[in-house]
Formats: structure tokens, sequence, C-alpha cells
């Protein structure tokens, strides 16, 4: 496993985590998550029941169209929910340790130090005022603890593990003096600068085009290789995550919907939501979205339907199967899926090499 040098770090962890192997293997544990916001119709719950695991080295994908909950689930992840929004149920462990209920303080520890977090729009997180080398030197200082010297030192190293050119001369230049791969590069090198255990990417490449995006996914495949964390990587765009996951949960209405390895996920779904999503994709390979959508929109938490959420767009829906609520059924393979119709339906995958 890589690590970034430094020998001289002086480490503040206020909570050690333990080592994954200590705890079985997966390194974040996600279990019944519940997360509620506060309406003029009191609180309602806009993610229900999701448990969620990661290992070290591994992606695990979480899908779903907009509005299904992967940004509120990413950010109760990391204890960044805005405050109109709360965890009302269920855990969140990190090598063995809660989270939940911990200080913001402790989070923050958390944050900076074993966890961390990539967006979709970079320059939005980063100070327009100030050099990003300024800001990715402050990260070090803050979080590890390093000296002026050194944190610049490291400012570099890191610059160039994401293969930002001319490491030392971009470091003194400001934000808008970087392309958007550039920024997101340069907000890659300030989550790696914990060396986090666990990387969460909310649509990462989004924002990207497509030669770019790729260069992107190769970066981050190479860096989890070399460093060995795990990543949690929402999407919208299969095509991404057959290129990337190993493992794929899929979420509707707050809800994960089905869970599956990837090649499962996209030549035998189990659930109808997934069979739809995949129809929205033409080239996996080549990330190339469509035009098939799936008619309607996901409801907002209020209209949630009682029973499967799915049904009122579902073509398989049968009104006295699909009208009471549907738990998550665990299937073979590891798999599980949601559908109150699974077994009798035959759900069309798509093929990719
Ligand atoms: N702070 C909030 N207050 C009220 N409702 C919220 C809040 N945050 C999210 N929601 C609602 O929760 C649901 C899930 O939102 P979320 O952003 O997690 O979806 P998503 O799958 O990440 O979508 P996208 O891909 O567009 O980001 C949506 O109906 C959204 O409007």
């Amino acid at each position: 496993m890589r690590t970034l040098s430094l020998k001289n770090e002086r480490r503040r962890s206020r909570i050690p985590v333990e080592s994954a192997s200590e705890h079985g293997g997966s390194l974040l544990d996600v279990t019944s998550l519940t997360v509620e916001v506060s309406t003029e119709r009191g609180w309602l719950p806009i993610v229900s029941d999701v448990s969620l695991h990661v290992g070290r080295g591994e992606t695990v994908g979480l899908v779903g169209e907009s509005g299904s909950g992967k940004t509120v689930t990413s950010l109760a992840i990391m204890g960044l929910l805005p405050r109109n929004a709360r965890i009302s149920g269920g855990s969140v462990a990190l090598a063995g340790r809660e989270l939940v209920g911990l200080s913001e303080r402790e989070y923050s520890d958390v944050r900076g130090e074993v966890m961390a977090m990539i967006f979709q729009e970079p320059r939005r997180s980063l100070n327009p005022a100030f050099t990003v080398g300024d800001q990715v030197a402050e990260s070090l200082r803050r979080h590890r603890g390093l000296s002026r010297r050194e944190s610049s030192a490291v400012a570099k190293e890191l610059f160039e593990l994401v293969e930002i050119p001319k490491a030392g001369e971009r470091l003194r230049q400001y934000p808008h003096q970087f392309s958007g791969g550039m920024c997101q590069r340069v907000m890659l090198a300030m989550a790696l600068a914990c060396q986090p255990e666990i990387l969460i990417a909310d649509e990462p490449t989004t924002a990207l085009d497509v030669t770019v995006q790729r260069q992107m996914l190769e970066l981050l495949a190479r860096l989890q290789g070399e460093l060995e964390f795990g990543t949690l990587l929402i999407t919208h765009d299969l095509g991404v995550v057959a290129e990337t996951c190993s493992r794929v949960m899929v979420m509707y209405a707050g809800q994960v919907v089905e869970h599956a390895g990837v090649d499962d996920i996209f030549h035998d779904p189990q659930h109808p939501y997934t069979s739809a999503l995949l129809g929205t994709v033409v080239d996996p390979m080549a990330g190339v979205e469509t035009l098939s959508h799936i008619k309607g929109v996901v409801p907002p938490p209020h209209r949630f339907p009682t029973g499967c959420r799915f049904q009122p767009r579902c073509a398989h829906a049968l009104d006295d199967l699909c009208g009471d609520p549907v738990e998550l059924r665990a299937l073979d393979h590891g798999r599980a899926s949601r559908c109150a119709r699974v077994g009798d339906l035959r759900l069309e995958g798509v093929r990719y090499e």
C-alpha cells in the first residue's frame, strides 16, 4: 500500500479508528440508516432503512435518478446534513466505530483524517480569494498538524500524485486559473491530504467532458489501487458504474431497491427500476446516455406511495401485490431486491464487455 511520505507527522486523532482487519474486513458499515427533514407537515423521512458496506480498496456504486436520496445518504455518512435534516435511526460505523452521535468537532476530525468527500462542482468548494496551494496547505496544517514548510512540501507531493503538471507553479495559482477537470484534481488532492480510508465521490465526473471524465476515472482507479482507500461512488451514470464499481446499490425514493455485484446488476437485474434505468444506457463502456427516459419522476418525500414506491411508474406493477410496503428481500449471489414480484419477472438487462 502506498502512503504519502512525511516522517515527522503529528497526527491529532481524538477518535482512533481500529484497523479494518480487527473489525472483520468492511471499512464503512451503514446499517438501516434513516434520515428525516423538517417540513410544514412535520418530520418526513427522505432516506429510509439504507444499509451499505464498503471494504478496503473497493468501489461501491450508489445509483438512482435525481431525487432518489443519494446525496442525502452521503451527507449523512459524512456528518454534513443540512440544519433541517437529522438522522432518526440506524448506524454509520467506520472500521467498527460508531459515528452517529459524535459531536461536530469529533466528526470534523473523522472527516479530516479517515473519510473525505469530493463533489460534482469542485470550484464551489474552493475559495476564489486564496491560491489553491494555500488551501491544500491549510487543510494539511489543520488536519495533520504540519508546519508551514512541511505542508508546502506535501501539497506539492499531492499535486504530483493527482497528476497536476508543473505542480510547484500551479500551487501558486488561484481557482479561476484551473479548468473544471484540474479543479477536481485539486479537490482530490485536498481529499487525499488526510490519507482517507474512505472516499465519498458524489458525481465526481458529471460536470466534466467525456475525455476529462475518463482521465479522472483512470486517476481515481490508479490512486485507489495504490492507496487502497474504499470508495462510495455516487452517480446517475451507469456507464461510470460499469467501468469502476464492483458492487452497486440502486436507490429509489429514499430506499435501496436492489443491490448486487456489478455483473448481476447489468446482466440480470432483479428490480423493474434497475431494468428501467439500464434502458436509459446505450453504451455503458462509452458512457453514452440516451434518449429513453423512465416516464414520470421520482416523487418528493411527502408523496411517497405507501406501498411499493416505484409502483406508479412500474410497467410490471399489480395492485394486489404492490400496494403494501415491500421489504428488501435477500436473493442468491448476495444480492437483494425490494420488488414484490421478484422471481415472477424476467427483466431485461444489458450486455457490456
Ligand atoms: N435539506 C432538505 N430539505 C428538504 N428536502 C430535502 C433536503 N435535502 C434533500 N431533500 C429532498 O430529498 C430527496 C432526495 O434528495 P437527494 O439530493 O439526496 O437526491 P439525489 O439522488 O442525490 O439527487 P441528485 O442526483 O439530483 O443530487 C429529494 O426529494 C430532495 O428534494
